[in-house]
């Protein structure tokens, strides 16, 4: 089912063709008509896409208290740990406001401060994601944000998921809508008769929900794509195979768009593994979706050694890596582009996606070469404080000039110039 393939035949398909040519097109069809028409159109594609006629966007309050009824005292257990361990890790992120005296009683400043409403998506289309709402929210809180929006797709009953409801109320979101994909991002960027506009949205999604984020970044801010999870694990022949097909395995289930790539320059680990995928992937649920994630963008790439492993790796740039070698630490400093390194055989991906504290919001598409995981500075904004002395104006005044006039930009020269004169230290 998975292709096993020598490292000089391996190719990503993102490098073959623009994989998402036609979900562009899309979306950008589908956030012109949200603009045009608001609400009628957020409505109109939640009836196409979601199966369902909403009057109301709102979750109706009665629900959340409902949801609780519906977990399990370990669901509540495990997601009230989970909180505390991302509060605390996000809590590490944030730094204070920075006042630098320079010379001559000058005074230069960072000052931070959290964006104001802030738009969150948390995923719902085949699956709940209630771990999602923990890693949007708790940085925003972490942050400052005071007007938090989250949004999330209904089921064809119009309901969100317990867990989701559940997850919400724990940490006291108050403004959240049921709808989601390209229409809820097109609304949040927008804003329609019922959804005031935010500055910024974050949060992961399928194909149109990261495409539509990308294309109403400008209007508002985005975090990065963080679009179909993918996974790319570098074993060598330590590894056990059934570990690494369970890990391939968890993000393949996704959707049929994520990736799952493993490197090794053991041919034996690469045929065991690809046997532990069609013996694993029999038994789970979500057993089509995985398949076809395995089928379409997966591979077994058997390469000469490790360091060609972890240069291949580089040029994917994956979402999640896993580093399944011995001495697995010595690798660390070597791998320049993933969104989070999980080291040895123990830091399985799940941890990171539920539990562990580190953000599961992640770039993916290979845009880790640039972006990072969604972290506290995404819900802040800096600002530059400049308090310049007259002692300092009097001494550096000239030289300013100076530089104003060679960009040819005299009227710069004069704001300067004008006090210098005042002064009586013009020439
Ligand atoms: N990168 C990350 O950090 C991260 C984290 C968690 C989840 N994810 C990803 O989130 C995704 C969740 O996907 P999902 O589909 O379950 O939920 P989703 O909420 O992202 O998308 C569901 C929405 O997609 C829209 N949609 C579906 N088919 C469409 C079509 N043909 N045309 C236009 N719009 C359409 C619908 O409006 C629907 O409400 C997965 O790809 C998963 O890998 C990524
Ligand atoms: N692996 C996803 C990020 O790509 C996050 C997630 C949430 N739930 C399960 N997994
Ligand atoms: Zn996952």
């Amino acid at each position: 089912m998975i292709r096993i393939v020598q490292s000089d035949e391996f190719t990503l398909k993102r490098e073959e063709q623009d994989l998402h040519a036609k979900e562009r097109e899309i979306v950008i069809d589908m956030i012109k008509q949200v603009r045009q028409h608001g609400d009628e159109a957020v409505r109109a594609f939640t009836r196409r896409f979601d199966g369902i006629d909403l009057h109301d966007f709102r979750v109706p309050f009665e629900q959340y208290e409902a949801a609780y009824q519906q977990v399990s005292p370990l669901f509540l257990e495990a997601l009230r740990d989970a909180i505390r361990n991302i509060r605390k890790y996000h809590e590490g992120q944030l730094r204070p406001s920075t006042l630098t005296p320079m010379a001559d009683g000058v005074l230069l400043g960072q000052l931070i401060r959290p964006l104001k409403r802030v738009g969150v998506y948390v995923p719902g289309g085949t699956a709940a994601y209630p771990s999602s709402v923990l890693m949007n929210v708790i940085p925003a809180q972490v942050a400052g944000v005071k007007e938090i929006v989250l949004v999330t797709p209904p089921d064809r009953e119009g309901n969100i998921s317990p867990g989701v409801l559940v997850a919400i109320h724990e940490l006291g979101v108050k403004e959240v809508y049921r709808i989601g994909g390209a229409q809820a991002i097109a609304a949040l960027a927008y804003g329609t008769e019922t959804i005031r506009a935010v500055d910024k949205i974050v949060g992961p999604g399928n194909i149109y929900v990261a495409l539509a984020k990308q294309a109403v970044f400008g209007k508002v801010g985005i975090e990065s794509m963080a679009g179909p999870s993918d996974i790319l694990v570098i074993a060598d022949d330590s590894a056990d195979p059934e570990y690494v097909a369970a890990d391939l395995l968890s993000q393949a289930e996704h959707g049929e768009l994520s990736q799952a790539i493993l490197l090794t320059p053991s041919r034996t680990l690469a045929e065991q593994v690809a046997a532990q995928i069609v013996h694993q992937v029999a038994k789970l649920p979500r057993r089509a979706i995985a398949e076809a994630a395995i089928r379409n963008m997966g591979a077994i790439v058997v390469t000469k050694d490790l360091q060609e492993a972890v240069a291949i790796a580089n040029r994917v740039a994956p979402e999640h890596l896993e580093l399944l070698v011995r001495d697995a630490e010595e690798y660390i400093s070597q791998i320049e582009n993933a969104g989070a390194i999980f080291v040895g055989a123990y830091s399985s991906e799940p941890v990171g996606d539920y539990f562990c504290g580190t953000n599961h919001v992640l770039p993916t598409e290979g845009t880790a070469r640039f972006s990072s995981p969604l972290n506290v500075d995404d819900f802040l904004k800096k600002q530059s404080l400049i308090r310049y002395s007259k002692e300092a104006l009097m001494k550096n005044g000239r030289k300013i000039i100076e530089m104003a006039q060679v960009e040819g930009l005299e009227a710069h020269a004069n704001a300067i110039r004008i006090r210098l004169e005042k002064e009586g230290k013009g020439e």
